[in-house]
């Protein structure tokens, strides 16, 4: 068997061109849709999403600016601008690069976000509605991996559900949301003794584990879905995910390759957050 390759830049590009559409009636109805992004810091990998960020609002007619601040800055000031954008109109949504400086508690300027601006859907509030089913901002990247599967047509209630990455923004949200779609979901994680053992059953195996060739074909279930989260940078320049891709794809059924897989698809879900964020501002000013 060979795996289908499932594009997701080609996905993600399409349902771009549907927002910029939701946004120029948004603009229309008089709300332009708004993101912010915050920076703090110069990490390299950082700059290249945010790049990758800004160019997909100008993409989907999104109006964006970002705050590039220097290292150094403190927590208190971190804050301050968030509850600047916070009180600001024009914003939509907020997103504050991660990971920050060790100096800032990440945590204490999540919850400062407004919930409503939260298109990250980091805030504590939103991960407690994706535990009970009812999300407003379903965190990116687990939401684009949703999209990602859904391309293949499978039905996920009752399959066997493997996600290898037990992280706050990509694995323990991703298990809840295949739970909720009433798959029989198993975690793994680095403390994991014998991970083939898990990850042999899985119908649908989702990896976001940050180690380079971690899964390899005889870990992986003949036909299964394999969606590869990770994004490693080898010392050649090259970028791959955490699957052996050339082993893993004579045995899978579907397999999204890295780059041009998940990546683009986080980056549209953050546009289609920032959309819904603007569309419950425009509701909330229509004339009644
Ligand atoms: N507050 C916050 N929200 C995030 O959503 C967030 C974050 N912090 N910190 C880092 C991770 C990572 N992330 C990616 C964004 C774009 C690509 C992406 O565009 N990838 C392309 C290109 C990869 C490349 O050239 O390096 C691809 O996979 O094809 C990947 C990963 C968002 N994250
Ligand atoms: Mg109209």
């Amino acid at each position: 068997m060979t795996a289908q390759l499932i594009d997701g830049l080609k996905l993600a590009h399409s349902l771009r061109a549907a927002m910029r559409e939701r946004a120029r009636q948004l603009e229309e109805d008089g709300v332009k849709p708004g993101l912010a992004v915050v920076l703090v810091g110069a990490d390299p990998a950082s700059a290249v999403y945010v790049r990758n960020k800004l160019r997909a609002c100008s993409e989907c007619g999104i109006a964006s600016r970002q705050h590039l601040l220097p290292a150094e800055t403190s927590e208190a000031q971190v804050l301050q601008l968030i509850a600047q954008l916070n009180e600001d109109d024009s914003v939509h949504g907020i997103l504050v690069q991660l990971p920050l400086p060790p100096h800032i508690d990440v945590r204490r300027v999540i919850e400062s976000i407004a919930v409503d601006k939260d298109v990250d859907g980091f805030h504590l509030y939103n991960v407690g509605a994706l535990v009970i089913g009812q999300s407003v901002f379903p965190p990116c990247t687990p939401y684009g991996v949703q999209l990602l599967l859904d391309t293949t047509g499978i039905d996920v209630a009752g399959k066997n559900a493997v996600v290898v990455g037990a992280s706050n923004i990509v694995g323990k949200p991703m298990a809840l949301m295949l739970l909720q779609r009433e798959a029989t979901v198993s975690i793994c994680h680095a403390r994991t003794r014998d991970l083939a053992q898990y990850t042999i059953l899985a119908d649908i195996l989702i990896v976001a584990a940050g180690k380079p060739g971690l899964i390899t074909g005889p870990m992986v279930k003949r036909g299964a879905v394999v969606i590869d989260v990770g994004i490693n940078r080898l010392a050649d320049g090259r970028i791959v995910g955490d699957v052996d891709f050339d082993s893993v794809r004579e045995r899978a059924a579907w397999l999204t390759p890295v780059p041009g897989g998940v990546g683009p698809m986080t980056v549209t879900m953050l546009m289609e957050n920032t959309l819904r964020s603007a569309h419950r501002a425009a509701m909330q000013h229509a004339p009644a």
